[in-house]
């Protein structure tokens, strides 16, 4: 199962979670956050990671800045965190994750038929797009959930109790993880190395049902 730790704001959070094993990086590029991060901040620290993907996060961003963001910290990923569209997304100058927020606009079919490459399940929360620490019922999404055609990333209040649980229901892809990471909303050394080992210690159960694709191999990139 794939990590994706998320708001990382400097170098040595960003670092540690690579070096403790996390696939993907995120960047939150969205100015009403906390976790903001300056896009030329957020390349220096890209430009120092050698094997994480690094994710940048939007929430209905003209697209031109985030193409212009995709190029100045060569990001591998931007998720959509807002209400963009599929024409929106085809002009995305690098591969796609779209997150849908169960409880609001989440909608398997719609994930399926959308250009993704990978699609991430959160929490809703009115007025708060994401990052908000809430989990979405869990046992009530899993079986739309497994029509996903898609790798999945689950979201949403996951942490070092309850990522078994979202192992043992979802067998996802990979989950996301962002605020259970920080301590006075930074993130904490002890808490990324510990949540990945949590993770590692997992028993390997049956791969995740939906969305077989390259994605689900040892190597993430697109
Ligand atoms: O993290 C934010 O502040 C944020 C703000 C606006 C849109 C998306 C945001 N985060 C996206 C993520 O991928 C988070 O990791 C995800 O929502 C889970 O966060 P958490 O519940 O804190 O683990």
């Amino acid at each position: 199962m794939k990590v994706k730790m998320c708001g990382m704001k400097d170098l040595l959070s960003a670092k540690v979670a690579e070096e403790a094993g996390a696939e993907f990086i995120g960047f939150v590029f969205w100015q009403r956050s906390h976790r903001y991060i300056e896009p030329e901040h957020a390349a220096v620290i890209c430009s120092q990671l050698r094997q994480s993907l690094k994710v940048g996060v939007f929430v209905d961003e003209p697209l031109e800045n985030v193409n212009e963001i995709v190029h100045l910290a060569d990001l591998d990923f931007v998720q959509l965190h807002g209400h963009e569209n599929a024409e929106y997304a085809r002009k995305i100058e690098c591969p796609v994750i779209k997150a849908y927020r169960y409880g609001e606009n989440f909608d398997a079919a719609a994930a399926n038929k959308f250009p993704a490459e990978i699609i991430l399940v959160d929490a809703f929360r009115p007025g708060e797009p994401g990052g908000t620490g809430a989990c979405f019922d869990w046992r009530a999404a899993a079986e739309e959930i497994k029509s996903i055609r898609k790798p999945v990333l689950i979201a949403g209040g996951i942490h070092t109790g309850n990522v078994r649980e979202v192992q043992r229901i979802f067998h996802p892809y990979g989950v996301d993880v962002s605020g259970s990471l920080e301590v006075n909303r930074e993130k904490s050394i002890s808490k990324i190395q510990a949540f990945m080992r949590k993770v590692r210690s997992l028993p390997r159960g049956r791969r995740h049902y939906a969305g077989q694709s390259s994605h689900s191999g040892s190597d993430a990139r697109p």
